[in-house]
């Protein structure tokens, strides 16, 4: 979309326009209200054009069902504010629309050489595993991702030779762990010529639509989930997908050139407000890490959004933002899928998140090919 056509802003209370880039984009998903919000609460948050949302507590609440901390809130500050995004998908949204207008547009990318990433974001229950993994009915992102990338390497298969790898891990109270060969903590290390790597992290070639899925649920049964008041199979710990792609051309002698890219798909854990909660012991501090690396993520993408900000990006303040490196700031595109409940009982976990994506949309990177490297290669041996 160009921003010509994006709703231009005009001060507080109206739209902002976004300014994304184009290197990241940013998405909005309002879920559908859950049994425990439908009757209670109201909504807060809607969807008014494939662009726009509302977010809109002015509504008035039934009597005795206001939300925790309410009083922190500032009611007309928040009055009828307008959000602009890359795309904005309402609660009977699919996994499927989610994809076509987010990944759908980056794997051909991948398969020009460019790196790419993609991560959702939100409180806990506000739908990110649905949208990033889905379950076998309605399948998330990353399948419909992968699909699309061996439908596209099919297409080529006559000219190009193409090599495929992908891993599964989980960053879980700072440590990062295995997910498809589970075997303790793994260190992060830095490569000049890879760039940000998990040592030992094992590297898998799924031969088919089925053995991803499969795996992608082999793998999801090892990440760590706890409930939490807010969802009963909450996922503690940012899951990362990575998917290397080589390609040669076929008719080329063996020096020619190998055009390698890497693409990143994160569910990140849920955040959570510490006065929210009633976790205790290691479950708080499950929930501090979580917050802690959110945190840092934050400070990254407010550091890579500020134009003017020319110091040091604090990447090194957590495993997440060491990890995701050369996925936010580096030669990527980006896209964030911001994932919301529509619900008043979530209404500050709300708008913190369109904050954060709000924010997101300044980010810009210099995308340019890798070019020359196996990067298969280098990691399998
Ligand atoms: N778009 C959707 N349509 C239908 N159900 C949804 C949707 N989004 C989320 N849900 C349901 O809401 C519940 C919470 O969603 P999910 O587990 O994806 O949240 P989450 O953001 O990943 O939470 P956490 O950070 O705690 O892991 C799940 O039961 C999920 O199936």
């Amino acid at each position: 979309m160009s921003d010509s056509s994006r709703p231009k802003s005009t001060g507080h209370g109206q739209a902002k326009r976004s300014t994304s880039g184009d290197n990241v984009k940013v998405v909005v998903r309002i879920r559908p209200p859950n049994e425990a919000e439908g009757e209670r609460f109201h909504s807060v948050t809607e969807a008014i054009s494939d662009h726009m949302l509302v977010f809109d507590p002015k509504v008035q609440r039934p009597m005795g069902f206001l939300p925790p901390n309410h009083r922190d809130v500032n009611r007309r500050r928040f009055k009828d504010l307008k959000y602009a995004f890359d795309y904005v998908f309402g609660p009977s949204s699919s996994n499927k629309d989610v994809f076509e207008q987010t990944t759908g547009s980056i794997v051909k990318g991948v398969l020009n050489g460019y790196n790419c990433s993609v991560f959702a974001y939100g409180a806990t229950g506000a739908g990110k595993t649905h949208t990033m993994l889905g379950n076998s009915q309605e399948p998330g992102v990353i399948y419909h991702t992968m699909i699309d990338l061996y439908k596209r390497i099919n297409e080529q298969r006559d000219e190009k030779c193409f090599d495929v790898a992908v891993s599964y891990s989980e960053v879980y109270n700072e440590q990062v762990r295995d997910l498809l060969m589970p075997r303790g903590n793994l260190p992060i290390r830095e490569d000049k010529t890879v760039g940000v790597i998990i040592a030992g992290l094992s590297l898998h070639k799924p031969k088919s639509a089925e053995e991803l899925l499969h795996m992608l649920h082999f793998g999801n049964k090892n990440r760590t989930q706890h409930p939490t008041d807010a969802n009963a199979e909450s996922s503690r710990s940012h899951a990362v997908f990575q998917v290397f792609v080589n390609q040669r051309q076929r008719c080329s002698n063996f020096n020619s050139e190998v055009k390698m890219a890497k693409m990143c798909l994160v569910d990140l854990a849920g955040s959570e407000r510490a006065t929210h909660t009633t976790n205790q012991g290691a479950r708080f501090r499950e929930g501090a890490n979580i917050n802690r690396s959110l945190l840092a993520l934050g400070n990254v993408i407010n550091a890579l959004a500020d134009n003017k900000f020319k110091g040091h990006i604090p990447y090194r303040d957590s495993k997440l933002t060491r990890l995701l490196k050369d996925s936010l700031g580096g030669n990527c595109h980006t896209v964030m899928i911001a994932a919301v409940s529509p619900s008043s009982r979530s209404f500050e976990d709300t708008y913190n998140t369109l904050r954060y994506a709000d924010r997101a949309k300044h980010i810009r990177a210099d995308v340019s090919r890798w070019a020359g490297k196996d990067l298969v290669s280098l990691l399998m041996f």
